[in-house]
């Protein structure tokens, strides 16, 4: 059996609930999937200022995996956050929903357009693109501006970013279209009808690509950059992550 934690950052659990909706549809039979978000930090993730208060409980998730015997970890916001120091702390594969999505795309397609929430955000899709050598393949990066939450909430919104997704791959003339946020998890399907391309969602492609990772006995290396942090003490409101 394969335990994985998917951890959704912000503190929305009506999309923590989605998520782990959207992941146990593509798990396989031996696979337990838990979605859960952390007890602290912003509703939802729309800027560096959200990202950096999110981390701290993000972490206190990972570290609460480690000690339940979690195999491997998503990290279920399209900015990635965290997953470096989360990959510190994790014996098992930490994988962000960008990372997972950027590299799906490339293996079914030469290009790939990312449509996401805010335009205000979309610096960091690019910054990712960047970071995980996809500059090249990533043709366009589209903000729909409807706030995170909304995307559950506005029965508009699933028309709104499908429109441009069909818009972006005319435009683009991308191959594949990625899905910028984990709130669009449960849109996939609907808008590859639309656009006639492959469209990856990140939640679904990092289960997948978590379950792979363990199957393949692969774990996160303690050799070098993710060896376990050196100890030392953390005071104030931190001082749980003391070691
Ligand atoms: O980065 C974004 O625009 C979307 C990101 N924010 C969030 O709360 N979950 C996400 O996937």
């Amino acid at each position: 059996m394969t335990h994985i934690k998917i951890i959704n950052p912000n503190t929305a659990l009506a999309m923590t609930a989605s998520i782990g909706r959207c992941a146990r549809a593509v798990a396989a039979r031996g696979t337990v999937v838990t979605a859960v978000s952390p007890s602290m930090g912003p509703e939802s993730i729309e800027s560096h200022y959200d990202e950096a208060l999110a981390v701290p409980g993000l972490l206190t998730e990972i570290a609460a995996g480690e000690r339940e015997g979690v195999d491997g970890y998503v990290i279920a916001c399209f900015g990635d956050p965290g997953l470096d120091a989360a990959r510190e702390l994790a014996t098992g594969p930490v994988v962000g929903i960008a990372e997972a999505a950027m590299h799906a795309a490339t293996l079914v397609g030469r290009s790939f357009s990312v449509v996401t929430t805010l335009s205000r955000t979309a610096g960091r899709a690019w910054d990712l693109a960047h970071r995980y050598g996809f500059a090249a393949a990533c043709r366009g990066v589209h903000a729909c501006d409807i706030p995170v939450l909304d995307l559950d909430r506005d029965p508009a919104a699933r028309k709104t970013v499908t429109e441009l997704c069909v818009d972006a791959v005319e435009r683009d003339r991308c191959d594949v279209v990625v899905l910028g946020c984990a709130g669009m998890a449960d849109f996939a399907a609907e808008v590859a009808d639309e656009t006639g391309v492959p469209v990856i969602d990140g939640v679904t492609a990092a289960t997948k690509l978590v379950e792979s990772l363990v199957a393949l006995g692969l774990r996160t290396s303690k050799r070098g950059e993710y060896a376990t942090p050196p100890p030392k003490r953390y005071s104030g409101l931190l001082s749980d992550f003391t070691y």
